[in-house]
Parts: C-alpha cells; structure tokens; sequence
C-alpha cells in the first residue's frame, strides 16, 4: 500500500527543501494549482527538478519510463537551447536510446563512458531507507549497470511510489531471467520466499502470452508477496544465488537523492 506523503519520508530536512505552491520563483512554469495537478504533472515536476543538477559537461544516465522520459524531454530542451553543453547521455534501455537518437542528444555507452557523473530515473517502490524497487518498465538490467556507475544516482518519483517496505505492496518484484528452462527457475524463486507466499509469473506481452524479452534477450519472472520478503540484502543474495538469474529489481542503498513531487509540493532527500 502506498503511504500518503507527507506524512513518513519527508524528513526535516528534506521538509526544508519542499516547495510549497508559493515559491513559483522556483519553478516558474511548473506550478499549476497543486490540487489540480495529475500524476504525470508530478512526474514531470519530479524530473525537471532532477535535470537542475545537470551541469554541461557532465556523462548523464538516462533512465526508463514514463517518469524518466519527461527528464530526457528536458535535457534535450536545455541542449537545444544552448543552456546545456557537451552532455553525453548514456540510455539505460532501447527505448530511451531511441527517444534521445530523435531528441538529438548525443549518446555513448558504459565501455566509452565508464564512470557517469550523474544518472536520473523513476522508481515503482520507494522505501523510507531509499531503497527501491524498479523494472515493471522491464529495464531493470541496463538500469542497474547504469546506475551502479553513477557518481550520484537521483531518483523522481510522485508520491504514489513511497511505501513502507519493499514489496509489500502486492505488486510485482522483477527478477530478470535467463529463457533456459525459464519454469524452472520460476519455481526456484517461488521456493525461496515460500514463507512470505511468493508466486511468480512469467511477464507476457499484452494478451499474445508470449513472453515479454527484453532488451538483453531475457525474460522476467515477477514475484508477487502475500508476505514480508524479510531482509532485503538476504533476499537480494538469495535471488542472485539461483543459476538463471540475471538481476533482479531491489535497487539496495543505490539512490543518493530522492526527488518526490507531491500535491503539497516536492521534496528533494539526500543519503
Ligand atoms: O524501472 C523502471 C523501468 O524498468 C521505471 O523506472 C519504473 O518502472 C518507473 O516507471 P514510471 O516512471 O513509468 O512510473
């Protein structure tokens, strides 16, 4: 279940930094009423915030999704507009890679570039300690070598992300695969997490029940949890033990800042 912002997360300090409606020097063309603002008006406030910290020069990460998207929108902006400068993006799935290609920003990869000065992306599940689920866009893998070079790794979020623990939230936990006797290893996961009542379903494209690939030519299984999944590190270790699995989706002590845009304002957290 979701945690209704503010009322855990936002510490003092990250209080400190909300914006509240007023401060429209801030955000001069992001402030509509709150009240009024969708969810993707959020993400979009969460992302152009982020983008704030880009600097000319700088390797940026480009993440996935719908929230990410809005962020990639903006740098390729600032980049036309001649604000930013020598920006080299590293996409983090195809699909950015394609959004960038079209927006022209010019782009290289982790062999060219191994250290990333910055990298930005959306999340499904934050919890209080930072730590996040990602992947239900499917690009967990190329998000998680992205960001794991990352000198600073800012996440943007609306407040529908926070929750109090990881995978409690009924929803899915992706765990990317390799296809080889994929029901097999389906199996294995659900027998690590049998006590927390684990099922894991093979992610399929629409109503085809084909399996979904992604870009690395794998599959994913994602694992649903009646219960807690316990600790998250003896978790991660569990899932990442099993021959087949390729990565999974628990982002463990990755993320340096937090930006969540919510109807009261946003708030920016840092580790
Ligand atoms: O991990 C991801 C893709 O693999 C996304 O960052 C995550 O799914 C959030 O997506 P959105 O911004 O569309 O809510």
């Amino acid at each position: 279940m979701a945690i209704a912002y503010p009322h855990f997360f936002v510490s003092e300090k990250a209080k400190n930094l909300m914006v509240t409606p007023t401060t429209t020097s801030a955000h001069p063309t992001l402030t509509p009423t709150p009240t009024t603002l969708s969810q993707d008006e959020l993400k979009k406030i969460a992302a152009y915030k982020a983008v704030e910290f880009v600097e000319s020069g700088m390797v940026v990460g480009l993440g996935t999704g719908s929230t990410a998207k809005h962020a990639v929108d903006k740098i390729a902006e600032l980049l036309n507009l001649g604000k930013l400068n020598n920006i080299v993006g590293i996409p983090t799935s195809s699909i950015t890679h394609e959004q960038a290609v079209s927006l022209g920003i010019p782009l290289s990869d982790l062999n060219k570039h191994p250290i990333v000065d910055i990298a930005i992306d959306g999340a499904d599940e934050v919890d209080p300690q930072m730590n996040l689920v990602k992947g239900r866009g499917g690009s967990l893998l190329r998000e998680k070598m992205v960001e794991a070079a990352s000198k600073k790794f800012i996440v943007i979020v609306d407040e529908s992300k926070l929750v109090s623990h990881l995978g409690g939230t009924g929803l899915a936990m992706p765990v990317e695969i390799v296809p080889f006797c994929w029901k097999f290893t389906l199996k294995r996961l659900e027998m690590l997490f049998i006590e927390a009542g684990c099922v894991g379903k093979l992610r399929v494209v629409g109503k085809s029940g084909e399996p979904y690939v992604t870009d690395n030519g794998n599959y994913i299984i994602d694992l649903f949890f009646k219960g807690d999944m316990g600790n998250l590190k003896e978790a991660s270790d569990a899932i990442l033990s099993l021959a087949g699995v390729v990565e999974h989706g628990m982002f463990i002590d990755m993320a340096n800042t937090v930006i969540v845009a919510g109807k009261l304002g946003v708030s920016i957290t840092n580790k």
